[in-house]
């Protein structure tokens, strides 16, 4: 699929309901530009859940992982960047950190998150699926579209292109 973050604020800013993250992301992963219907999630230094929905197969899905912002652990690492390429997940983006960035950028998938983190996360199975979560600016909600590419994030609720 061909898109520019550019060329879709261009042509749909102001209508489609169209969102603009604000720039607060670093780029990992493989692929720098991805796109694809959006799955909720939301966490706090607990990455169980995050596993769990990983383990799903999908198609044309981004996942996109409320982590409160957290500076103190990495939700995700290499073992779950290559679980999500392995599923069928375009993307993640992900308001907290991850680990092994060597790693998780040699693989075929585009990664979105706040900063590198050493440590893992805590195991305790805590967290909401299919939430209303809201960082960057932007409210996402399952089922939404989102696109991303080397210029930024854009949101909107229905498939653009
Ligand atoms: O297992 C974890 O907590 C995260 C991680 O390091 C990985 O995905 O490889």
């Amino acid at each position: 699929m061909m898109f520019t973050t550019p060329d879709l604020c261009d042509r749909y800013s102001g209508t489609h309901h169209l969102q603009i993250a604000e720039p607060i992301f670093r780029r990992f992963g493989g692929n720098s530009a991805f796109s694809g219907c959006v799955t909720t999630l939301k966490i706090f230094e607990d990455n169980v859940l995050l596993r769990t929905v990983l383990e799903e197969k999908v198609e044309d899905r981004v996942l996109v992982v409320d982590g409160g912002g957290s500076h103190r652990c990495a939700l995700l690492g290499g073992n779950l960047a290559k679980l999500a390429c392995d599923n069928g997940w375009q993307g993640i983006i992900v308001y907290g950190c991850i680990r092994d960035s060597l790693e998780v950028n040699r693989l075929p998938i585009g990664i979105r998150a706040l900063h590198t983190h050493p440590l893992q996360s805590h195991k305790k199975s805590g967290g909401d699926r299919d939430t209303l979560v809201t960082f960057a600016g932007i409210n996402f909600r399952t089922g939404y579209y989102v696109y991303a590419d080397e210029d930024g994030i854009v949101v909107a609720e229905d498939r653009l292109v």
